[in-house]
């Protein structure tokens, strides 16, 4: 699925309006319409809807959604907020409409005073500002945000929750918190970035019919990662395959204390199909892994606790994921230097990898064409320096992955994945249940087993990505999220692999 700009977004609009064609206003009712449908399925104990308008569009939809709740039998009150200008065009038509039924409850705010009672038990439909907003919330939208937020009642946003810009950083604005946001036709990126997490609440993206052939008109420059691109990626194994036809990869990690992470990277490589997996641990590990993962060879350091020397021929290995549990030890460094220095292929790097490389900045621009970093917010910043918001983290993964020819995964609920080429993309699957130590190291092994098999650095992110949080999925129905482990995402790479045949 595309995710576009509040730009793209206006102009598919105008696109739809043009060659379906449809009026403007009919588009309105077709939106609200499918909106309506969302909240009748839903049991709602109260029944009681209040809706609050803007007197944009957004505003529009709110009115329509409201008409169709009253047609429908439904308890509603409309509360407009009044700033003294006209409304935009369909906002009046759809005024009109209100006005028409006998029994429309219409109000209109303009002043705090004339905030409504609003109980536990109401459903509020928020329909106060979209995707028009064009600076943050001040005055009266600020102060009845605010009241809105504190009432405990549970809140739909219409489109996107009022008061949210689309495209750049929201904190410190006023925000109205939904439990639920309706949005019209496509994700927007608002909706994915973890900073927006308590104001977006659970996502529906409503089909509201516009126009498919505006999407053959634009570039794609983000998208949000669904099965059907993913099973494009996927290659099924070939029936006359041998075990060198998958790859032999190395997995490099671990320290005293921190076995763990690399047993968990070296299982997921396996699990994610690679042909050969060998591991090069610290020798304090080694009864560990072989007794962990017995399917894995097994390289081990002289050193007792800490990594410092690997053996000169690495190149043979067709892929090479660095960084679970191995610690930032000078040697290691020096260890990690030897890596970037000797082998010439897309290393993954991750977790203390990708701290010994924070450490040695320089080394960036010395890594591997195309290698895969897959930091969390606060390595990216190591690594990076301070970002302010995710959308700075966001832009700054593109720019960086550019400059250096990098495939960066910044990690997060919807991962993100930028590459030097193409479209940059957004994960979907995952929860929350994977926000646990070793999730990571999981990570690390299926991208490094998946560039063994000889899929193309972007193309082995974005599978790995996908499929690691699908597989999460499938652990934390079986598990629950408070109880599944990291292991058990391993092994659901299993369920995924067999939907994925
Ligand atoms: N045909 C269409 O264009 C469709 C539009 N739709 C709805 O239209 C919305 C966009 O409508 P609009 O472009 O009218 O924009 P909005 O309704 O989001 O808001 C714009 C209005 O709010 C005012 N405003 C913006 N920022 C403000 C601020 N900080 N403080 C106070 N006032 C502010 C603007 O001056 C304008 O009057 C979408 O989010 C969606 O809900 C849907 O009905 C689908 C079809
Ligand atoms: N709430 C969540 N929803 C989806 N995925 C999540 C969530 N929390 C964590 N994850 C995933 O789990 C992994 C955690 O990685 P990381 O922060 O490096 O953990 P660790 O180093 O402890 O293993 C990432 O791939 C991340 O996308
Ligand atoms: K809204």
């Amino acid at each position: 699925m595309q995710i576009l700009s509040a730009e793209q977004i206006r102009t598919w609009d105008q696109f739809t309006i043009q060659h379906e064609p449809v009026a403007s206003v009919d588009l309105m009712e077709r939106a609200a319409g499918k909106c309506v449908r969302w909240l009748k399925e839903k049991p709602w104990p109260g029944k009681k809807f209040r809706v609050f308008c803007g007197k944009g569009n957004n505003g529009g939809d709110g009115l329509v959604i409201a008409r169709l709740l009253l047609q429908a039998g439904y308890s509603v009150s409309v509360f407009i907020l009044e700033f003294g200008k006209l409304g935009s065009e369909d906002f009046q038509i759809n005024l009109q409409r209100l006005h028409e039924l006998p029994f429309a409850d219409l109000h209109f705010i303009q002043s705090s005073e004339t905030f409504p009672v609003v109980e536990q038990g109401d459903v509020l439909i928020d329909a106060l500002f979209g995707s028009g907003l064009n600076k943050p919330l001040e005055g009266l939208s600020a102060q009845l945000v605010q009241y809105l937020n504190d009432s405990g009642a549970t809140v739909v946003s219409i489109d996107l929750p009022s008061g949210l810009f689309i495209e750049k950083s929201s904190l410190g604005n006023a925000v109205i918190k939904a439990n639920h946001t309706l949005t019209f036709q496509c994700y927007k990126l608002c909706l994915l970035v973890q900073e927006n997490a308590p104001f977006i609440g659970e996502v529906v993206v409503l089909d509201i019919g516009l126009h498919p052939g505006y999407l053959q008109e634009i570039v794609e420059s983000q998208l949000l990662l669904d099965e059907k691109m993913i099973r494009k990626i996927f290659r099924p194994r070939q029936r006359f395959a041998h075990k060198g036809s998958f790859g032999h990869a190395l997995i490099i990690g671990g320290s005293y204390g921190k076995m763990g992470a690399v047993v968990l990277s070296t299982k997921a490589c396996m699990y994610a199909g690679a042909g050969l997996t060998t591991t090069f641990i610290p020798n304090c590990g080694y009864v560990v892994m072989q007794t962990s993962a017995p399917e894995a060879m097994c390289l081990v350091d002289e050193e007792e606790k800490h990594l410092t020397n690997l053996p000169d021929d690495i190149e043979k290995f067709s892929a090479i994921g660095i960084g679970p549990g191995m610690g930032i030890h000078a040697q290691t460094q020096h260890l990690l230097s030897f890596v970037i220095r000797r082998y010439h292929k897309p290393l993954v790097i991750d977790a203390d990898g990708l701290n010994c490389l924070s450490l040695n900045k320089d080394w960036i621009s010395q890594l591997p064409p195309y290698s895969i970093l897959t930091p969390h917010p606060k390595e990216f910043d190591r690594l990076f320096g301070e970002h302010a918001n995710d959308f700075e983290r966001i832009q700054k993964a593109r720019q960086k992955a550019k400059e250096h020819k990098l495939v960066l995964v910044l990690k997060s609920h919807h991962s993100f994945i930028a590459a030097p080429e193409g479209p940059c993309c957004f994960n979907s699957t995952g929860n929350a249940g994977m926000a646990k130590g070793g999730s990571g190291d999981v990570l690390t092994g299926v991208v490094t087993s998946l560039l063994a098999q000889g899929y193309p650095p972007k193309d082995a992110a974005m599978l790995g990505v996908y499929i690691h949080g699908w597989a999460g999925d499938f652990a934390a129905r079986k598990f629950s999220m408070e109880a599944m482990l990291p292991s058990h995402t391993i092994e659901a790479l299993a369920d995924v692999f067999l939907v994925l045949q």
